[in-house]
């Protein structure tokens, strides 16, 4: 269980995150939903400990996060894997080499200096890379791939960490529809599949209700709403996002997401 209890992250005098508290059950895909600036990225960076916590906890299970330091820190970092917008991968170095940069909490530092890595973490490496349709790309280099297939391997690296929680921000920000349609479905398969809990921003409304059993509205800061999909109302919808509700809730729903076996995901 992730608890957020009373978390507050201020810049200067600004709270980009102001008092949010709530639980996550181990499974649950959360879609974090608000408009530009409310709080989201800075939400999930804290959980990470991306973000400096001025006040407030995040625990999980028995463990406080907030007081986390040194390798105590980077094991939890490796615990709740970060997906980023824009891939974060390194690309003059290879898909494989990406994917393995996820089990660095495990192996020594200089084994992976040496680029050493253990048998056994690279067929783990490919065994993600294969559940997402990459493998046949393991030895390209990553800045040669489209976006959706560089978002892909990023959630391989994640996997591979072995995560309880994938906390994605903003995944699908640079994606077209398609590599959207791919990468979303990737993550619905690792929350169904392995059970990881997936935290996830996102802006589009739609795809929130599609993917997520569960959506935390942010507005400044605040936690505004905090409820199962089908609870999210025009209204509430326009006061999250100081729009008209048609401009936000699109009458037309993002095809139910079924939930796609590994290795459907088509190469992009
Ligand atoms: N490192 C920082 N230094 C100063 N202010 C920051 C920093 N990070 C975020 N902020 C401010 O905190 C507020 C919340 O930002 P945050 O990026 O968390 O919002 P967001 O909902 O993720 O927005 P977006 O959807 O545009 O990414 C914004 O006003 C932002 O300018």
């Amino acid at each position: 269980m992730l608890v957020v209890d009373g978390l507050t992250c201020r810049f200067g005098t600004k709270a980009a995150v102001d008092n949010a508290s709530f639980a996550i059950a181990p499974g649950s895909f959360v879609g974090v939903i608000g408009r530009s600036g409310a709080g989201k990225s800075t939400l999930l960076r804290s959980i990470n400990r991306l973000s400096p916590v001025s006040s407030g906890r995040v625990l999980f299970n028995d463990l406080d996060v907030t007081a986390l330091r040194g390798r105590d820190l980077r094991q939890w970092r490796a615990r709740s894997a970060m997906i980023f917008q824009q891939f974060n991968l390194v690309g003059r170095l290879d898909v494989l080499t990406n994917v393995l940069m996820g089990r660095l909490a495990e192996i020594p530092s200089w084994r992976s200096l040496a680029q050493l890595w253990p048998a056994e973490d690279v067929a783990i490496a490919m065994s993600a890379l294969e559940q997402f349709d990459m493998a046949s790309l393991a030895a390209q280099r990553a800045d040669q791939l489209s976006g959706g297939q560089q978002q892909r391997v990023a959630i391989a690296r994640a996997l591979v960490q072995q995560p309880d929680i994938i906390l994605a921000d903003e995944p699908i920000a640079s994606l077209d529809p398609r590599n959207t349609k791919i990468v979303m479905d990737a993550l619905l398969r690792i929350n169904k599949h392995f059970g990881i809990t997936v935290v996830c921003n996102l802006h589009s409304l739609d795809l929130a209700r599609s993917y997520c059993d569960r959506l935390i509205g942010m507005a400044t800061g605040r936690v505004v709403f905090d409820d199962v999909p089908a609870a999210l109302t025009g209204q509430i919808a326009r006061e999250l996002y100081d729009l008209e509700a048609d401009e936000v809730m699109d009458a037309r729903p993002v095809p139910p997401a079924a939930v796609p076996a590994f290795g459907e995901a088509a190469v992009a």
